[in-house]
């Protein structure tokens, strides 16, 4: 890959443009001028990179059939194996194909990044191989993440583990369902709008987002900095707590908390919830998809803290119902211009390029159609708004952003938890090949207005399994202060001592 001077009818396109009208000669000159640069581009070119070296031997794996695959979860099996010893010895852990494994392809949900592989691997993957984690592959995620159900990955549907035609819920899909049927112990997920915590209610998994920074982005796929989240999907609760202590900490690349405050977060495992206040987030039951079922099983779930000694009362916080709002532009520019018109990053980040990646995703321009209509809606508004407008509706949204936390906030002076139910509903029928559009869209994007405000307020939130309807798991969510992960940790395991949730 080379840089060479424009033509002078390319540097004429490139004025248009710019809106500036050169004579001939002023082409001449500014083509003159470029030439210096062009050689540091070409220098640049020329040298290596510059990206973390890749500690521990694996190979591609392979692509399961379908027999050994009946719910599509996987997308790729390779066993890498890490240190001898450490916290996370004798653990499975699976991949959202969104993480970068070097050496094994990965396609985030697209059919227009499969064929790519990634040459470095993600911190977190290097911190679980180093805590002595056994990865066991790439599970399936949606397509560009950018969807709440199961049903946009290019190479078909994920189904629920509970229920077979069911959505598994999205994006993390594959990760809740292998570690629901137990095929692993562990999964990573991400979390831009929920895709942690739906599929984790959908599922009937342990799946927390921690605190915006707590846990380095660097090395998976961005949508955009302001709301990328990973975290740990689980089938208990220790072993969540277990694997975010392994999680968590500053990288020296990921620049979004300077100090993040990193707890033993096993330590708060059998404390108890005694003299805990836990406030039931009263808008967070009445959003308009909420279905009635599982707004029930989450407050019988609620009286159950009750009964283990915490203080739980009803909070009203009216602006929580504006959250989903406030997040749009920022959802819906941020993956625009980040992930789609910034070849998978933008500019102006100070952590971690992956520059294979860049030039791979690059080439979802010659096949957009290929995209999910998810993907292509969102592409398409952002396109729009930003055409017509700017950045500035994304401005405004992040500033008001900053209403929306104080708003809990002030909640928080009085609870140390705020509990409402993850998903307003519980998982639903996967759409048929068929559906029209309108459905599929409604499938994909119906359950997030409970999770994704707090992807922008930046607050650690978890899901918890609170009981069965239908055959389905409900999904409790649990909020905590900034960096309190242990807070909701204490609470999420003393409510599953109780007993089998499955039997609530
Ligand atoms: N990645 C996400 O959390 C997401 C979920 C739903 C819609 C868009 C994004």
């Amino acid at each position: 890959m080379t840089v060479v001077l424009p033509t002078p009818a390319q540097l004429r396109s490139v004025a248009d443009q710019c809106g500036l009208s050169l004579t001939d000669d002023d082409v001449a000159s500014f083509r003159g001028l470029m030439q210096g640069s062009i050689e540091a581009y070409n220098l640049v070119g020329a040298m290596p990179d510059e990206v973390p070296e890749v500690k521990y031997p694996r190979t591609p794996g392979y692509r399961p059939s379908p027999e050994e695959n009946p719910r599509n979860a996987w997308y790729r099996k390779s066993t890498v194996k890490g240190a001898a010893s450490g916290k996370l010895k004798g653990k499975t852990v699976a991949l959202k194909d969104n993480i970068m494994l070097a050496g094994v392809p990965m396609m985030n949900g697209s059919a227009t990044l499969e064929g790519y592989v990634p040459d470095f691997d993600a911190t977190i993957v290097t911190r679980m191989l180093d805590a002595g984690a056994e990865i066991a592959g790439k599970v399936h995620c949606e397509s560009f993440c950018m969807s709440g159900g199961s049903h946009t990955n290019a190479v078909g549907a994920v189904h629920n583990p509970h229920k077979m035609g069911y959505s598994a819920g999205g994006s993390s899909s594959g990760s809740g369902v292998v570690v629901a049927l137990g095929e692993v112990d562990m999964a990573i997920g991400g979390d831009q709008g929920g895709s942690i915590r739906m599929p984790s209610s959908f599922c009937g998994t342990y799946g927390m987002k921690p605190t915006w920074g707590l846990v380095p982005y660097t090395g998976i796929m961005p949508i955009e900095v302001f709301v990328d989240h990973t975290g740990p999907m689980t089938a208990t609760v220790a072993d969540n707590a277990l694997l975010l202590e392994v999680l968590a900490g500053d990288d020296g690349y990921d620049p979004r908390i300077k100090a993040p405050k990193v707890e033993e977060y096993t330590k708060a495992l059998g404390q108890g919830v005694k003299g805990m206040r836990i406030g039931i987030l009263k808008e967070g039951f009445e959003q308009a998809t909420a279905e009635a079922a599982v707004n029930e099983s989450v407050r019988e779930a609620a009286k159950r803290f009750k009964d283990l000694g915490a203080t739980v009362e009803n909070v009203s916080i009216p602006m929580h119902l504006m959250g989903p709002a406030i997040w749009t532009p920022i959802g819906t520019e941020g993956m625009t211009q980040t992930m789609m018109y910034g070849d998978g990053y933008g500019l102006s980040r100070s952590d971690l390029y992956s520059t294979t990646l860049m030039d791979f995703h690059r080439g979802w321009r010659r096949q957009a159609d290929s995209l999910s209509e998810t993907t292509k809606l969102f592409l398409l508004l952002g396109t729009y708004i930003n055409n017509t407008f700017g950045p500035r509706y994304y401005g405004k949204a992040l500033n008001i952003s900053r209403r929306l936390t104080a708003a809990y906030d002030k909640a928080f002076k009085d609870y140390d938890l705020l509990l409402l139910p993850t998903t307003p509903m519980k998982a639903t029928k996967l759409p048929e090949p068929t559906a029209s559009r309108e459905d599929y869209v409604a499938r994909a994007l119906e359950m997030i207005s409970n999770t994704a405000p707090f992807d922008i307020t930046h607050h650690p939130a978890m899901s918890l399994p609170c009981g069965m309807v239908d055959g389905l798991p409900v999904g409790l969510m649990l909020v905590g202060r900034m960096f309190e992960e242990s807070t909701i940790y204490r609470a999420a395991h003393a409510f599953e001592q109780i007993g089998d949730w499955k039997k609530m």
